[in-house]
């Protein structure tokens, strides 16, 4: 087993990487009173839900199964998690255990930030994506129609319990959507690790054990590394958003429905790399660099069809990286090595819009 620790100025917390970790008593060597409350969705509760509560059988164990999909990360979801919470009278001193995508992830650390003023939680990422980002670094929220993210909070997790063996019964179109963020790392501060994901891209599509453990080991290391050094954005953690301005503005436009957060994020990304070739700072093989790793693995490149140039503006200017009423962007100076944008030609934005959307 590997284990990590995200280490912030207050605690630490582990993260564990191995397969089969479900059926170990991991879970609830992490719940600090009696009663725990497993959350989770219709598609993994006939397919994990009984392995982690057979461990917690010493507990009030209670559970509850929410539908699947981004559109259900909602406040009304939310009020969901409270009621089930207070039917069964659960205390301050309860710990929720998010059973999940990052849909269940977030609007579980963000009911947990919420209920009582805050109670314990435990990640247990049953996706790629959220397995190498979203279960690690504390950024909890749900979606309003109109942004993506709006209503949240930071609130961390107890520990990270990432069973790989999980990723058995994945599908392919959400096994690529996590490598979007999983390339990610590697564009903002690894390029050694940008190249080991172009070598071993066919181990990794053919799902070989030891590869996808590496992978998610290296982008659990990045990830902690960025919210240890900056746990609530003020500074350099903002890079882990690269591409998703525009990313975020697509999947909002497309009313968090046709196009997975990962797939937003990949045609997200080769926007800021084209918008950096505009500003002059990436090279044009970059940037191809950029789309070729992503189009590997069938991500889109490009933004959803129909989508307009004023979409984007107007979706944009409600990122929550805007100060003061000026966009900042994530961009590449080149790969491995991104920045948080000060002043910058607007023209270079226009351009990039214009290139790829047809009006
Ligand atoms: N908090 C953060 O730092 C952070 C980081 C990245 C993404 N996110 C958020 O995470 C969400 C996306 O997460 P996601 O990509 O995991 O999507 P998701 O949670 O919707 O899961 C994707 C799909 O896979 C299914 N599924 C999950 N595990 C499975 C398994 N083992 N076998 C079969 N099917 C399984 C789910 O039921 C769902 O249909 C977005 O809302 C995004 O905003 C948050
Ligand atoms: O952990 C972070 O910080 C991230 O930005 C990780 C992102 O991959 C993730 O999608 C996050 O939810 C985006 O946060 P937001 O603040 O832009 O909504
Ligand atoms: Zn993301």
């Amino acid at each position: 087993m590997q284990k990590l620790d995200v280490s912030l100025a207050e605690r630490s917390y582990p993260i564990y990487i191995d397969r089969g970790l479900l059926g170990q008593d991991l879970i609830r060597g992490h719940v600090r009173g009696n009663q725990v409350m497993v959350v989770t969705n219709e598609t993994i509760a006939p397919l994990y839900l009984d392995a982690v509560t057979r461990g917690l059988g010493d507990l009030q164990c209670d559970t509850l199964i929410l539908p699947d999909g981004e559109q259900h990360k909602t406040l009304a979801t939310l009020e969901r998690i409270f009621d089930a919470l207070m039917a069964h009278r659960h205390s301050r001193t309860t710990t929720l255990v998010a059973l999940g995508g990052g849909v269940i992830g977030d609007m579980v650390g963000f009911a947990a930030a919420c209920y009582q003023r805050g109670v314990d939680f435990i990640q247990v990422p049953t996706t790629l994506l959220a397995q190498v980002d979203s279960s690690v670094g504390g950024k909890t929220a749900v979606n309003h129609p109109r942004g993506k993210n709006m209503i949240g909070a930071f609130h961390q997790p107890r520990a990270v319990v990432i069973d790989t063996a999980v990723l058995d019964t994945l599908p392919e179109r959400e096994f690529a959507a996590g490598m979007a963020e999983v390339i990610k790392y590697g564009l903002i501060r690894d390029p050694e690790f940008f190249q080991w994901l172009l070598d071993n891209q066919a181990a990794l599509a053919a799902r070989d054990t030891a590869p996808v453990a590496e992978a998610i080991l290296r982008s659990c290391r990045n990830k902690a590394e960025v919210v240890a050094a900056d746990e609530t954005e003020q500074g350099n953690r903002a890079l882990l958003n690269l591409g998703h301005t525009f990313g975020h503005a697509m999947e909002t436009f497309t009313g968090y429905r046709d196009w997975l957060h990962g797939e937003a994020v990949s045609a997200g990304m080769v926007m800021a790399a084209r918008m950096s070739l505009e500003l002059g700072w990436l090279k044009q093989a970059d940037l191809d660099r950029v789309s070729d790793s992503l189009a590997a693995w069938k991500l889109p490149v490009t933004a959803p069809e129909g989508m307009a140039r004023a979409d984007f503006s107007e979706l944009m200017a409600l990122d929550k990286k805007v100060q003061n009423g000026r966009l900042r962007l994530v961009l590449l100076n080149q790969i491995g090595d991104a920045l948080v944008t000060g002043e910058y030609d607007p023209n270079a934005l226009t351009r990039t819009l214009e290139a790829f959307c047809e009006r």
